[in-house]
């Protein structure tokens, strides 16, 4: 197989968000002139991709990743992989999204600096990477990412005898003193506020002298079907993994096999174009759909149907129609959605709340507070200054319908709400998002693909 090395591009899209100021300047949201209709197919999953590299480089051979996600958290997670030791080289793929890549895992050496950009998976899953390297591994990231929780993360390697320095912030910037080896063992945390703290610590287990044991103690636990995927991704590579109840995981120590993967689409980055069909009354295809999934956004096939919209799938390819009544105007009825399961569908969910003609009440996503931005505040703010009626809730929003007006749409360095303007904007004249190259976090490609379905002529 030809190989090439994997290279930085001269200006990097996916690099940081320290964009050059045209690609800042607000993005006018294309507007729908008529209901929107089209067929699209979505790049690779954020979280399938960034676990598979990090099992791949803790793996016992090579391996290759077929389709996977070019984006800003997946370039920031194969930094982070590289400088810990392991190579990681660019092939030709089949994918329409770019290269394949192909993983060689080295040993584990520290002496690094780790940036995690905004990127949850990266600081939440690579500390426990960094355990085991030998030597001092440093993590920072952008501004937003020194507010974001980190101290399960680090009570948990300290727990388990890792020296990890944070002078007290429970945040990032913090050293993980690695050693080689991590013993493992029983462990109980608290993962309220991030599914991230257990997923991050199943991924190394398996290279745990004992494995981990490890029980999660907290209010609530969020994201479920995102712990889900990283034990079917640990079971494909023979790792094995018990769930012998909720909140209860036990991973055995044992190799973690060199398999190839190919990356589902990512169904959480289909939401917008989905909700696209729905605020226009139009019909969006996205192919390439997997039958089985743990992705959280195979749900929006069972909530946008809350919407009033028609959801059919034949093969790979699922369609989302919105309801048009006789005069030919989209009807979209509110909801109400205990949303625990999929915070990350928030942003899109709520903006088409924000459209409904009836209340919506979403509730179950207090922790989506930590993400990239605090959402429920960035939402409530961005569409009341556009007139809207949406009221944070503890652990929700509350979304009354209300005739909205154009403007600016901040994003917070947060691709979701990024994309979350882009929706609104479909139907609502003169709205603005402020930084859209901020979706280059998992979808560089999103701006592009978004004309193409909004505006199918003109581009
Ligand atoms: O493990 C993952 O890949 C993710 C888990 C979830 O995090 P939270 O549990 O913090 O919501 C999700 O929202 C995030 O986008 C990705
Ligand atoms: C919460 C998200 O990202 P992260 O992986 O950075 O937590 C997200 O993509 O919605």
């Amino acid at each position: 197989m030809q190989t090439t090395p994997y290279s930085r591009p001269e200006f990097d899209p996916y690099g940081s968000n320290d964009v050059p100021e045209d690609t800042t300047a607000h993005w006018k949201a294309p507007l729908a002139s008529s209901p929107v209709v089209g067929s699209l197919q979505i790049p690779g999953s954020k979280s399938l991709t960034n676990r598979e590299l990090v099992l791949a480089a803790l793996a016992n051979g090579p391996s290759i990743i077929h389709r996977p996600l070019h984006s800003r958290d997946s370039r920031l997670m194969i930094e982070a992989l590289r400088s810990l030791g392991t190579t990681i080289e660019e092939v030709p793929g089949e994918g329409a999204f770019g290269l394949d890549w192909k993983i060689t895992p080295g040993e584990l050496t520290g002496s690094t600096t780790i940036d995690c950009g905004l990127a949850g998976t990266v600081m939440r899953f690579m500390p426990p990477v960094a355990s085991l390297a030998l030597g001092p591994t440093t993590f920072d990231g952008d501004e937003g990412a020194r507010r974001r929780p980190m101290a399960t993360t680090i009570t948990s390697l300290k727990a388990l005898g890792v020296d990890v320095a944070d002078e007290g912030r429970g945040s990032l910037p913090f050293t993980v003193h690695g050693t080689g080896s991590v013993t493992g063992g029983k462990l109980t945390i608290d993962a309220s506020s991030s599914s991230q703290f257990v997923s991050g610590l199943l991924l190394s287990a398996a290279r745990f002298e004992q494995g981990l044991d490890l029980t999660h103690s907290g209010e609530r636990l969020p994201s479920l079907p995102h712990i889900e995927m990283t034990l079917e991704v640990l079971r494909k590579r023979g790792v094995q993994v018990e769930n012998p109840e909720v909140g209860h995981w036990i991973v055995k120590p044992g190799p973690i096999s060199a398999v190839d993967v190919q990356i589902e689409p990512d169904l959480s980055n289909a939401a917008p174009f989905l909700a696209a069909a729905v605020v226009t009354g139009g019909t969006v295809t996205i192919s390439g759909w997997p039958e089985h999934t743990t992705q959280v956004g195979d749900d929006l096939l069972e909530i946008l149907p809350l919407f009033g919209a028609q959801v059919t799938r034949e093969g790979d390819k699922v369609t989302v129609s919105g309801s048009l009544d006789a005069s030919g105007k989209p009807v979209i009825s509110g909801i109400t959605l205990d949303l625990t399961t999929g915070g990350e569908l928030a942003p899109a969910i709520v903006s088409i709340a924000a459209l409904a003609s009836s209340p919506s009440t979403i509730t179950g996503i207090g922790h989506i507070r930590h993400h990239e931005t605090d959402r429920l505040a960035a939402l409530a703010t961005e569409i009341n200054k556009l007139g809207g009626k949406v009221a944070e809730l503890e652990d929700g929003l509350h979304i009354e319908p209300a005739q909205l007006h154009g403007g600016v749409w901040h994003s917070y360095e947060d691709h979701r709400m990024a994309t979350s303007g882009a929706i609104i904007g479909l139907v609502v004249p003169g709205v603005e998002v402020e930084n859209i190259a901020t979706t280059s976090k998992t979808l560089p490609e999103f701006p592009e693909l978004w004309s193409k379905l909004v505006e199918p002529k003109s581009s």
